[in-house]
């Protein structure tokens, strides 16, 4: 186990390069077994997540070679083995191995996923979506069990619009017979990337990144190659660190417009930035003024970027108020930043923020994004060593974290527990 050391106070400068999109890779790679023959995929990021999905995929006779950002998944010999437990626990998105190898071979069984666990995250509407299809869906030891004669088109409702549940229906939909339409669809860019991919490999998929999607089954997917979109968690986590210690730091290799929540709310508080075709500059300022901020789906204020945020709020004058209308209970990072001195007190959905100065602590990151508040609220201390624990949980999104922080002045390293 290692934790993340950081002797914060330096403002970071210079500039950090973005890699794909976790949240699309862990859901493209599944995709890619759809396919008789090979897929490749670019801009592919190194993070631990990725790692664990190509041994799922390995499990499953899939031949997959990863060199720097590029992955090869040759399909061809995959078949539908039982994974109940193993690598299938360990991240969120093996879910999308349901709805993949539905639509392949009409049977899996797959154990419930893992992932961060800030509060119980449902699957109900993925089934509904799979039962819709035709599918004979039950829930045994732990593992989902999903079967089926043939799949059929649907219309399905989503009751809400996640962003998991449509990508599956949108897996197996693209290999069943006739028309499936998904209603309340999730619009996050990620969608429309699955969707991209899948269109290249010759299905028929017209409408993501609506709320309504329509997809006309095909016999057949063939391989292709496909470049991963960036990711605009780890850049909206780039952008609120540079704000939050006042820095000047250009984020590259981004797609501004899936950013724009968050741009809009630093404008707001006075933060400097300047979008460019591919890039975002922040610039800080020496005050901030205090903010409401809500997370909602896309296009709103990501529940992804909701820890973070609170980081920066505690650096803001005044009192701020952030809602989670995702998931209302996600404050795990509370508690620790409280530990560094923050004023912030948690009522039903919503954290109160009160400005002020932070202390240098011993904190452990619970998730993957309250690890990345941590590690923000670390970068503005200068009165010593804040010491992270659980920084595993950290690298499942972060790409490149010590080196690309380095690269801007600050001073961070890993160290053993
Ligand atoms: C691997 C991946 O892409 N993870 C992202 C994905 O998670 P994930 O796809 O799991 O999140 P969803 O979009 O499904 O969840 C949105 C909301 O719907 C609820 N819900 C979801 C499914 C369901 O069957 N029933 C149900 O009630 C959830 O509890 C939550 O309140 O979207 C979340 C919301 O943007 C992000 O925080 C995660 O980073
Ligand atoms: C919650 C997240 O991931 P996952 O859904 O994979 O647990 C996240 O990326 O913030």
């Amino acid at each position: 186990m290692e934790k993340l050391m950081i002797s914060g106070g330096r403002p970071l400068r210079g500039t950090v390069s973005i890699s794909g999109a976790k949240n699309s890779a862990i859901a493209l790679i599944p995709a890619a077994i759809l396919a008789e023959s090979e897929v490749v995929l670019d801009n592919l990021p190194h993070l631990s997540d990725v790692a664990v999905y190509s041994e799922i995929l390995e499990e499953l006779g899939a031949r997959v070679s990863w060199e720097d950002s590029q992955m090869r998944i040759d399909p061809s010999d995959v078949k539908s083995i039982p994974m109940p437990n193993g690598p299938v626990k360990k991240l969120r998105a093996s879910y999308y191995m349901m709805g993949a190898l539905l639509g392949r071979f009409k049977e899996a069984t797959i154990g419930l996923p893992g992932g961060c666990n800030f509060e119980p995250r449902p699957i109900d509407q993925h089934i509904k979506g799979f039962e819709a299809l035709g599918a004979t869906v039950t829930n045994e030891h732990g593992a989902i069990h999903l079967h089926a004669k043939e799949l059929r088109g649907a219309k399905i409702y989503l009751d809400v619009s996640s962003v998991g549940a449509t990508i599956n229906i949108m897996l197996a939909a693209t290999r069943a017979k006739g028309l499936t339409i998904i209603e309340n669809a999730a619009k996050e860019p990620e969608i429309i990337d699955v969707a991209t991919l899948l269109n290249s490999m010759g299905a028929s998929i017209k409408g993501a990144g609506t709320e309504t999607i329509r997809i006309e089954g095909v016999n057949e997917l063939k391989g292709c190659r496909h470049s991963i979109i960036p990711d605009r968690i780890q850049a909206g986590t780039y952008m609120i660190a540079a704000a939050a210690t006042r820095g000047d730091v250009i984020i590259d290799g981004v797609i501004p417009k899936h950013l724009e929540a968050l741009t809009a709310k630093l404008l707001e508080m006075g933060v400097g930035v300047e979008e460019l075709d591919e890039s975002i500059r922040v610039i800080g300022a020496a005050k901030y003024e205090h903010v409401d901020v809500k997370a909602l789906v896309y296009p709103g204020f990501p529940t992804d970027m909701q820890s973070p945020m609170t980081s920066l709020l505690t650096q803001a004058e005044g009192v701020s108020v952030l809602s989670d209308f995702v998931y209302s209970n996600r404050f795990k990072h509370v508690p620790e930043l409280v530990r560094m001195g923050a004023k912030i007190r948690v009522e039903g959905r919503s954290a109160i923020i009160e400005g002020g100065r932070l202390n240098a602590a011993k904190v452990k990151a619970a998730d993957l994004r309250a690890g990345a508040a941590l590690m923000i609220a670390g970068l503005t201390v200068d009165d010593g060593v804040t010491e992270v624990s659980g920084v595993e949980l950290i690298d499942r999104g972060y790409d490149n974290l010590v080196t690309n922080l380095r690269a801007l002045g600050a001073d961070v390293w890993r160290q053993v527990e």
